[in-house]
């Protein structure tokens, strides 16, 4: 480990947090990964919306191999002490390349009361349109 066990506050390790200067805790180490930025097969932009934050799940959830797990330690800095970690921690959502900025808008609740209504309404109409019909099919046969 090049920093030698040093121990960094929470606070302290957020205020990396940029493409030239990007600091990460992953299992409660804290990488340097600013040499890192360009070299990473996932890009840089995932190693920045991680900063700010544990970003353990993240790492793990990717599935990275022995080989991407090998290369941390030349990126290991210290550790983070556990204690200043908030609680609960916002986790940051990329949006996906060439997506809009904002969630396509959803159908309006209007519609959607609507389209209930008519999922109601409809089996109703059949059973009315069925007796009608029998009735009148009665009525000519009497
Ligand atoms: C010191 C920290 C990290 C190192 C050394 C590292 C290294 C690597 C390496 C070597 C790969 C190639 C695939 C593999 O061998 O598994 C990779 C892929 C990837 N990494 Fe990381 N990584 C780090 C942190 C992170 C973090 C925090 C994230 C956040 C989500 C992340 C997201 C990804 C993604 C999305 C890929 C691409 C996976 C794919 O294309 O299938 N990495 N990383």
């Amino acid at each position: 480990m090049a920093g030698g066990g040093k121990v960094y506050s929470f606070q302290e390790v957020r205020k990396h947090s940029q493409r030239k200067d990007c600091w990460l805790i992953i299992s409660g180490k804290v990488y340097d990964v600013t040499p890192f930025m360009e070299e990473h097969p996932g890009g840089d932009e995932v190693l920045l919306a991680c900063t700010g934050k544990d970003a353990t799940a993240d790492f793990e959830d990717i599935g990275h191999s022995d080989a991407a797990k090998e290369l941390m330690p030349q990126y290991c800095i210290g550790e983070v002490d556990a204690a200043t970690i908030p609680a609960k921690l916002a986790h940051a959502v990329l949006p996906a390349k060439g997506a809009a900025a904002a969630p396509a808008p959803r159908a309006s609740t209007g519609q959607g009361v609507w389209l209930t209504v008519l999922q109601l309404a409809l089996p109703l109409l059949l059973v009315a349109m069925a007796f009608a019909l029998q009735n009148f099919a009665k009525t000519k046969t009497e």
